[in-house]
């Protein structure tokens, strides 16, 4: 795809105007800049007000209490959740002898388990039913909230609401609330009965961590967060943690699919560094598979998983010969930025190995964001990696696999993941 000379054109939804920004040197413009306000859109994924589509004091401390959720100990502590999870789909698809699919559904089903027992210590291997629910609720949440984005009569609520998608969207909402409240006030109030504070848990998940910050008796929103807060939050971690990281998966596999010289030397890699019944532990030992991560981040680059972001500018941004000025709304499109030739040599060519140390060395820092870059990048990428990574460690342990399509023959959607409009199937064979 050509970029033009500026890498900056302007479109409309309806009477509002946004700018696109195509190239790294637009994205380095407004994003190396210290103060972000998300776009307005935002606040229509049924996020509510937390961490992604906030701003301000709120914001920064709103991060400051997730940031525990993504540190060294805690990421350990779910690697043995992610591989509990993906043996049970490669399980699955052992015992119902598959042969041809497109992994969409069995991806969804791990990375909702793993993120659900992450946030709200909700088992793996339970709630399956509920599981389907929330899974058909948050791919037609999506579809309604764009349709919504893209057409701002619907940005009325007292339009949208009166809407079928409207009405059908905040039952969702209504019915994924219900669970969580349940769950926080249940934590909380076992909190309230324990003496010591400091019990021995292997683990802490993310009301926990949020609960730490709770104060019944403070309106500070810079110290305190209530119980919609905490609501907010994990609604938040699901759903920015759940979709992209299954289009990440879903799209290295398909392209992992169609190069199979790739996916052998992905292989021998991962054969070698575990035995048969082995999987990993640690983050060193994730972190040593060096090809894996090339493939994934090459993946990424032609697939962004998230394919845009945007932001309120809350300052003038000199953007090639133009100025953008305070107030505008201004999107990426990771996609172009990654796929412009000004800097990746065969933009449209799978090559995991640009991402050997020499060859990336080269790379503008602003070239390859799918995680976005700056105070708003995405707290969660760490866990995305891992949990990537994990996927396909299960998966190729297993199975070769080829593609039964190319590249060339699968048109894409640029919707809130970047999804394919066809099955991204792919013919399994077992190992041994
Ligand atoms: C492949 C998977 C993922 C991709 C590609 C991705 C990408 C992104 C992008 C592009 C942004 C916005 C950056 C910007 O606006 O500049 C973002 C924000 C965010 N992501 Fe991710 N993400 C992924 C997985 C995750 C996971 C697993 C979690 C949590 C478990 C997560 C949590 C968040 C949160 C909370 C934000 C908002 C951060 C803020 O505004 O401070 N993401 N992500």
């Amino acid at each position: 795809m050509k970029v033009d000379n500026e890498g900056v054109f302007v479109f409309w939804l309806g009477w509002y105007p946004m700018v696109a920004i195509t190239d790294y040197k637009g994205a380095e413009a407004v994003l190396s800049k210290p103060n972000q306000k998300k776009g307005e859109e935002y606040k229509f994924l049924g996020l509510q007000d937390g961490i992604v589509a906030s701003h301000g004091q709120k914001w920064r401390a709103r991060r400051r209490m997730i940031d525990p959720f993504f540190n060294a100990k805690s990421l350990t502590s779910y690697i043995p959740l992610m591989n509990q999870a993906f043996s049970l789909v490669t399980k699955d698809l052992k015992e119902e002898k598959v042969e041809t699919i497109d992994m969409a559904h069995n991806i969804h089903i791990g990375s909702l388990n793993v993120i659900m027992e992450s946030t709200m210590s909700i088992p793996v291997d339970s709630m399956k039913d509920y599981k389907k629910v929330i899974l058909s609720d948050l791919e037609s949440v999506e579809k309604i909230a764009l349709t919504r984005i893209l057409n701002p009569i619907l940005w009325f609520d007292k339009i949208f609401f009166q809407t079928k998608g409207g009405k059908f969207f905040k039952e969702a909402v209504d019915r994924f609330d219900a669970v969580l409240i349940d769950k926080i006030t249940e934590r909380l109030d076992s909190r309230k009965l324990k003496v010591d504070e400091k019990e021995q848990k292997m683990r802490h998940d993310l009301i926990d961590l949020l609960a730490v910050h709770h104060d019944p008796n403070s309106n500070d929103v810079t110290q305190s967060i209530d119980i919609e807060g905490m609501k907010a939050e994990i609604v938040n971690v699901i759903i920015a943690g759940h979709d992209s990281i299954a289009a990440g998966i879903r799209w290295t596999l398909f392209l992992l699919g169609n190069h199979i010289e790739c996916q052998e030397i992905l292989y021998n890699e991962i054969a070698t560094s575990f035995a048969d019944d082995q999987y990993p532990t640690t983050l060193d030992e994730i972190n040593r598979l060096t090809y894996l991560d090339q493939c994934v981040k090459e993946s990424m680059r032609l697939y962004p998983p998230i394919p845009l972001t945007s932001y309120q500018l809350e300052y003038d941004a000199e953007v090639g010969k133009y100025v953008v000025p305070k107030g505008t709304a201004v999107a990426f499109s990771f996609y172009t930025i990654h796929r412009d030739e000004k800097i990746w040599e065969n933009p449209n060519q799978f090559d995991p190995d640009r991402f050997s140390p020499e060859r990336y060395s080269k790379i503008p820092r602003y070239g390859y964001i799918p995680f976005g870059l700056g105070k708003r990048s995405c707290v969660g990428q760490k866990f995305a990696m891992i949990e990537m990574k994990v996927f396909i460690i299960h998966l190729i342990k297993h199975y070769s696999w080829i593609s039964t399509k190319n590249v060339d023959e699968v048109k894409f959607a640029m919707d809130v993941s970047t999804k394919p409009l066809e099955p991204l199937n792919i013919k399994l064979t077992p190992r041994n």
